[in-house]
């Protein structure tokens, strides 16, 4: 028998019964789906990763649809009780979604949304931001004004990289790989290497306008390749960001052999998912390459870092804020909900993921439609 969770409860009188997993930031999720009839549940239980018994009591024996966590784990036992609630959509807030098995989703027949777009740039200036923080060692810079061993300028101190001229690599040029490409080859005019394992026009057509700019006006013009191979980003690149999705052929993508390809001052950065380094590979090659950096978002065993981790001063660690801004937070909340209440309703699937922004516009009503639902197609509803 699954133990009671708490929740706070919205609009009691509701017709369809949707639940949140989490308090999420903003109020405009809550307000769509009560217009549109629905009671709003959300958990408010204090622990941070509710297990798969906390989410059972909160799908009950009547529930429309749940809007979840990437620390949830949704399979077989939370879809198929959805199921027998009546639930028809699951949404993650969230754009991975490696946390659900969508093969059990569409066994029962429901829906899964996630939540893209609306954190592309978001999570590209956090890319950014480890990558200057690692290039320039601005934390433990910071550590050591806080320690006060602060005694003067010195020739030496902290000195770092510069960005300017360097080529930066990409895995995964989707959404969020080319978003950052664009920044830091814009603002700090660095070369790009990519490797996906489809071709970006788009990135290709900026950078190429952008050197043709810099030409023009006199200085040397930034460059790309498409890479035939991920080693070849590995060797040739001075900074390495991730941002591919995590399946069965990203697991582990760089490892200790990965590592070693890498330049010995190379700086790598993962905003994608944990698991996409192995880790206890990194710790070692960060312990024996002290100019070896590396900025971190995510990590292999989340919430947990793999011994010694914490111990090295060329990593840069952050909890999984790479989406964290405010307006990214509540539009990742608003595509959410509109995902659960589009399946509700009965709406179509909004035809293009990659535009999402007229269901994140506060001051018109969002379009009647589900914005992403990534097993659209399996359920015949594409
Ligand atoms: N740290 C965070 O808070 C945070 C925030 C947002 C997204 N993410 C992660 O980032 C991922 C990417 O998001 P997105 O919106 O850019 O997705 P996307 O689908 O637009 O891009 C993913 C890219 O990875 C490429 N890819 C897939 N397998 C590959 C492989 N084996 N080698 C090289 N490239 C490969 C795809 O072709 C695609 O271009 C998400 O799936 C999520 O896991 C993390
Ligand atoms: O996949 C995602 O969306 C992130 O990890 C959280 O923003």
């Amino acid at each position: 028998m699954a133990k009671p969770v708490q929740i706070e409860v919205w609009n009691p009188n509701g017709k369809y019964r949707v639940v949140s997993t989490k308090p999420m930031p903003g109020t405009r999720w809550i307000n769509l789906l009560i217009e549109q009839d629905c009671r709003v549940e959300i958990c408010t239980e204090k622990k941070t990763i509710l297990s798969v018994e906390d989410i059972l009591a909160l799908i009950g024996d009547k529930c429309d649809g749940v809007i979840g966590q990437l620390t949830e784990d949704w399979g077989e036992v939370l879809f198929s009780a959805l199921s027998r609630a009546g639930g028809k959509a699951f949404s993650n807030m969230a754009v991975g979604y490696n946390n659900v098995d969508v093969n059990a989703a569409n066994k029962y027949g429901v829906a899964v949304g996630n939540t893209p777009g609306v954190l592309t740039e978001t999570t590209a200036e956090l890319a950014a931001s480890l990558s200057l923080a690692a290039a320039r060692r601005i934390v433990e810079a910071d550590e050591f004004m806080r320690a006060g061993r602060y005694d003067g300028w010195l020739p030496n101190l902290f000195v770092g990289n510069l960005l300017k001229g360097q080529t930066v690599g990409v895995i995964g040029a989707g959404r969020i790989g080319s978003a950052y490409a664009r920044m830091m080859v814009e603002g700090f005019k660095m070369n790009l290497i990519y490797f996906d394992l489809y071709q970006s026009t788009r990135l290709e057509k900026f950078v190429t306008a952008y050197g043709e700019f810099l030409k023009a006006n006199g200085e040397a013009p930034v460059t790309w390749r498409r890479a035939s191979s991920m080693d070849e980003v590995l060797r040739e690149a001075d900074v390495i960001s991730l941002h591919p999705v995590l399946d069965k052929t990203t697991f582990h993508l760089v490892n200790k052999e990965s590592l070693k390809a890498m330049k010995k001052d190379a700086i790598l950065i993962n905003c994608s998912r944990g698991p996409v380094i192995d880790e206890a590979a990194l710790v070692d090659h960060l312990r024996d390459n002290p100019m070896f950096r590396v900025g971190l978002d995510v990590f292999e065993d989340e919430p947990y870092m793999k011994p010694g981790l914490a111990d090295m001063k060329n990593a840069i660690i952050v909890p999984h804020i790479a989406s964290a801004s405010k307006w990214t937070r509540e539009g990742m909340a608003t595509l959410a909900a509109l995902n659960v209440l589009g399946k509700i309703k009965g709406y179509p699937v909004w035809s293009d993921p990659n535009r999402v922004e007229p269901f994140l516009d506060e001051n018109v009503s969002p379009p009647a439609a589900s914005p992403s639902i990534v097993n659209a197609k399996a359920l015949g509803n594409a």
